[in-house]
């Protein structure tokens, strides 16, 4: 049976280098990339067609980052596509990462360095910002879009009878001590995408609570470090290539350096190949690589609060609900505006 798969942030990294192993397993794939960047998602449609000449991608644009951009959107699913049976969250960013020089040559000295390399904790930080919705950036693009587009697809998502997947691109980084409750926005700290990816992690599981039982089931996985355009944000790509040596003797140490998108898309790959009643809802799918490079996915458990994934749940449908009410009103106030017009011209 043909399978619909949707894939947001699909133009570039380990969103794209996931479509192309996608493709490479099922050819009969409904393949759609869920872009902003309309330019960039058509480059990259044409990258998959040349490997994959037959295969069917669809472009959808997509901006997570707005509220009205999601809502565009999942309409535009709805009239395209009868079911979605895979829905990848994995669009997502850092942006303007500072590294914390000091702390990283603190930490290749202490007992923390394989953890420090693992996960990058207390080497970053983030500056976020308010988007045009009044939102902070980071939990809106990694976290709250993806979430309302669930909830907009949840028709496509919920069918009697049948299973659907939502897979989200998390990451290591995410931190418990990162997110707090008070602020899942995050407008009060400097670890926005940390906290970010610690709430994905959370929403995970609330989803899993919710929505099994429905046949929806949604995973998390962590990708390691993987040079992307999200990394060369972090350090100039011509840095990254210098330091190539030491990262391949890294990673004899730590196995969380996938470095290259296909590597990085192994557990999102991986997934895909998976019945969804046998995999843990407490877990995070981890790809690695071995010191050869050879890539693998193993489960990790994650440090994760029932109590708060409700309460985190409940705060971001009362959010999604505000923001219905706001535009709801905001359309009848256009309305109003345009029968007095109307009215006026008589
Ligand atoms: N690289 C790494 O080491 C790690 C990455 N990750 C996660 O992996 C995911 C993919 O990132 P990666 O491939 O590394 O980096 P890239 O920057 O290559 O990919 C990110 C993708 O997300 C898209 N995107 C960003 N903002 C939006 C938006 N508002 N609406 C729609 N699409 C958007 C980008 O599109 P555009 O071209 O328009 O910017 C791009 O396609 C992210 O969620 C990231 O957090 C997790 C752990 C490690
Ligand atoms: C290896 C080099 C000699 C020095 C690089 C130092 C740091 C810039 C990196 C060490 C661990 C890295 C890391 C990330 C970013 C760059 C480092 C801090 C991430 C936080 C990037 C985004 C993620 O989601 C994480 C999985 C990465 C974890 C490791």
């Amino acid at each position: 049976m043909e399978r619909t798969v949707i894939v947001t942030g699909a133009n570039s990294g380990i969103g794209l280098a996931l479509c192309e192993r996608l493709l490479t397993e099922d050819s009969t794939l409904r393949l759609c990339l869920a872009c902003r960047n309309m330019q960039r998602a058509q480059a990259a449609r044409s990258a998959l067609l040349t490997s994959h000449p037959d295969a069917r991608v669809d472009l959808l644009h997509l901006d997570v980052g707005s509220v009205q951009s999601v809502l565009t959107a999942a309409q535009e699913v709805k009239t395209r596509y009868s079911r979605i049976d895979f829905l990848y969250l994995n669009a997502g960013i850092m942006p303007n990462p500072q590294v914390d020089v000091r702390a990283f040559f603190n930490g290749l000295f202490s007992r923390n360095v394989v953890n420090m390399f693992a996960t990058g904790e207390g080497l970053l930080t983030q500056q976020d910002q308010i988007n045009s919705d009044g939102l902070q950036e980071v939990f809106t693009t990694n976290l709250f879009g993806h979430f309302l587009l669930i909830r907009e697809l949840e028709s496509l998502l919920c069918q009697a009878g049948q299973v659907s997947r939502v897979v989200w691109t998390s990451s290591s980084n995410a931190r418990r001590s990162a997110f707090s409750i008070d602020d899942m926005q995050h407008r009060n700290g400097t670890e926005s995408y940390s906290s970010s990816k610690y709430a994905s992690d959370m929403l995970s599981v609330a989803i899993n609570r919710h929505k099994n039982s429905q046949g929806l089931f949604s995973s998390v996985i962590c990708p390691g470090l993987v040079m992307t355009n999200l990394t060369y944000g972090i350090l100039p790509s011509f840095f990254w290539t210098l330091i190539m040596p030491i990262m391949w003797l890294v990673r004899i140490f730590t196995n969380t350096f996938t470095l290259t998108p296909y590597n990085g898309a192994e557990a999102l790959h991986w997934l895909f190949l998976q019945n969804p009643e046998c995999l843990d809802p407490r877990a995070k799918y981890h790809s690695l690589s071995s010191g050869l490079g050879k890539s693998y996915t193993q489960p990790r458990q994650m440090d994760i609060d029932e109590e708060m994934c409700e309460v985190l749940y409940s705060k971001l449908l009362e959010l999604e609900k505000d923001f219905r009410r706001t535009l709801s009103e905001r359309n009848a106030g256009k309305e109003a505006h345009v029968q007095t017009a109307g009215d006026e011209e008589k």
